[in-house]
């Protein structure tokens, strides 16, 4: 389902924090969303997920403003796993977690126990949570409660997904895994990742987020330059497509060459 966010302008607290903010994704693209510490990225994402309502500017998922669809229409387009974890609290067992994204599907007219039933179990299944289910998810290492929260959110089987560093606690391999699977998935889906080569590896696109403005957006190694890597991140680094086919970043001795980045 495609993804237009259109001139996004988020004021928090009178601070401006999106300033002027466009993005596409196409039908199946994973963008990733990378940039700074305090750049806007957790922003954007909640303004994608219509947890912020936006100053000025819109955000259309499938063609339409996400704030004239109702709260339950919006969730059964798009499905977020979030930095404070749009987290469950108390007691749930990790198969009630997961089973928490069908929510937005049950209208008035009640449950479709099988459907239900169906979607969580398969969810529950590619993110290799199985062996966890009847588990307290309150209970669960960090790495393990982010594959129950994606399993909630591939449970919603929403045609959009946002993920705000999916990554962060999971192992070498599961950052791998996830990944992997979330391109399987072939759901669009826009990703914060603070770890450039990953980003580089798995994502079609990549938007380069600094001060609450775009600073760059497209194929990866139209973005990653030297120069962008210098003057956004700070780092002297390059990124260069190798034999394999995949891209990689390689950074210089000292990557701090780069000089400091300009704060705020
Ligand atoms: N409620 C708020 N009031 C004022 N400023 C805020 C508020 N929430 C966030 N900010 C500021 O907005 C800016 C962007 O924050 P955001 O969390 O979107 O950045 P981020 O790119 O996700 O950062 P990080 O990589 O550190 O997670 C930061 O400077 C942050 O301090």
């Amino acid at each position: 389902m495609r993804l237009s966010v259109d001139r996004l302008h988020i004021t928090l607290d009178r601070h401006p924090v999106l300033d002027g903010v466009d993005i596409e994704a196409r039908p199946g693209d994973l963008v990733g969303l990378v940039g700074p510490n305090g750049s806007g990225k957790s922003t954007l994402l909640r303004a994608v997920y219509r947890s912020i309502r936006p100053a000025d500017g819109g955000v259309t998922v499938g063609g339409d403003d996400i704030w004239e669809l109702s709260a339950r229409a919006a969730a059964r387009r798009t499905a977020a796993v979030l930095q404070d974890g749009n987290d469950t609290s108390g007691s749930l067992t990790v198969t009630e977690t997961v089973a928490l994204g069908r929510a937005p599907h049950h209208g008035l007219l009640g449950r479709d126990g099988a459907r239900d039933e169906r979607a969580v179990r398969d969810a529950v299944d590619l993110c290799g949570v199985r062996h966890l289910a009847h588990r307290d998810y309150a209970s669960l290492s960090g790495g393990e409660r982010q594959r129950v929260l994606l399993a909630r959110a591939l449970a919603q089987e929403a045609r959009l997904l946002v993920l705000d560093e999916l990554t962060n606690h999971l192992d070498i391999r599961a950052r791998f895994e996830l990944l992997r699977l979330i391109r399987a998935t072939g759901t669009t889906t826009l990703a914060v990742l603070h770890d450039l080569d990953l980003a580089a590896r798995f994502c079609d696109h990549l938007v380069v987020l600094d001060h609450g403005t775009v600073v760059a957006g497209g194929p990866v190694l139209d973005v990653l330059t030297p120069a962008l890597l210098a003057e956004v991140f700070g780092v002297a680094a390059s990124a260069r497509r190798h034999a394999d086919g995949v891209v990689r970043l390689t950074y210089a001795a000292d990557p701090l060459t780069a000089g400091p980045r300009a704060m705020h």
